[in-house]
């Protein structure tokens, strides 16, 4: 049984000893407010230095803040950062924290991601900036795992906000036999293009290319065997569907509020 609580966030501690800030919410860039708002929520109301020493940073444009956050505590050196990405190895080094390695440290005390979409029972979507695999494994790793995002993505059921599809992350030389598959199992396949950056697909951080595949709105309870028939395909390495690893999501409201889902 999950609960929410909506709360006040608009004035955030400056570091987890004390002192408050006032953030304010400007109307012309609500969204950008609304990720700040729920990454530093989370950080505040869940990170305790007393207990947490390795913790796992995620990937995307919410995560941003949550490196920031993590960036500002006074003993920020007592933590070790696992990153998700390259883009998440930067993040943790741009902000002065110190960085360690998935095969280091296999066991993650917490970890905050974003997500694409999130449904009812804080499963959720994610890899639309095609880092999915290694926010699997640092999740899959994590004692708890911990979403950040914006309220757009909070629909209840996976597939309403994000209609680009599932991610995959397949194999290369597999690519052609997977959409087949993926077409059977009754999902329409697009291998992501890199375009404009990039002639031809996208390739991940591992070297691999990503099957953005739509399955339309797909139910809680349809997951896990969803999940389950796409993974035993061969040449699929991840998929972008997190089922029931998330212990709470921290959502963004551009009211200025943030709402908590957890169990
Ligand atoms: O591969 C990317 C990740 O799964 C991101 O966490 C996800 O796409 C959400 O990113 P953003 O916070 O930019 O919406």
């Amino acid at each position: 049984m999950l609960i929410t609580r909506t709360f006040m966030f608009s004035r955030l501690k400056t570091s987890l000893v004390g002192q408050y800030r006032f953030i304010s919410v400007m109307p012309e860039n609500l969204v950008k407010k609304a990720k700040k708002l729920c990454a530093y929520a989370a950080v505040d109301s869940n990170l305790d230095l007393s207990k947490h020493r390795i913790i796992g940073i995620g990937s995307g444009s919410t995560v941003v803040y949550v490196a920031e956050r993590v960036g500002q505590l006074p003993n920020k050196d007592r933590l070790v950062c696992i990153p998700t990405g390259f883009q998440s190895k930067q993040l943790i080094l741009a902000n002065g924290l110190n960085l360690g390695s998935i095969e280091e440290y296999p066991e993650i005390d917490i970890d905050f991601d974003g997500a694409d979409e999130i449904d009812s029972e804080l499963n959720c979507i994610k890899g639309g900036g095609a880092c999915l695999l290694l926010e699997k494994l640092v999740a899959d790793c994590s004692k708890q795992f911990i979403l950040v995002a914006d309220d757009r993505k909070n629909t209840g059921i996976l597939g309403k906000h994000w209609t680009q599809g599932v991610p995959i992350e397949v194999v290369p030389s597999a690519y052609t036999k997977i959409s087949r598959q993926l077409t059977v199992l009754g999902g329409k396949p697009t291998v992501r293009p890199g375009a404009p950056a990039k002639a031809g697909p996208v390739i991940t951080d591992n070297g691999n290319f990503i099957i953005d595949c739509d399955f339309g709105e797909i139910p809680s309870n349809k997951l896990q065997a969803l999940n389950d028939k796409i993974v035993a395909m061969v040449g699929v390495v991840e998929t972008g569907l997190f089922v029931h690893m998330a212990e709470k999501a921290y959502i963004g409201n551009s009211d200025g509020t943030v709402t908590i889902v957890g169990k």
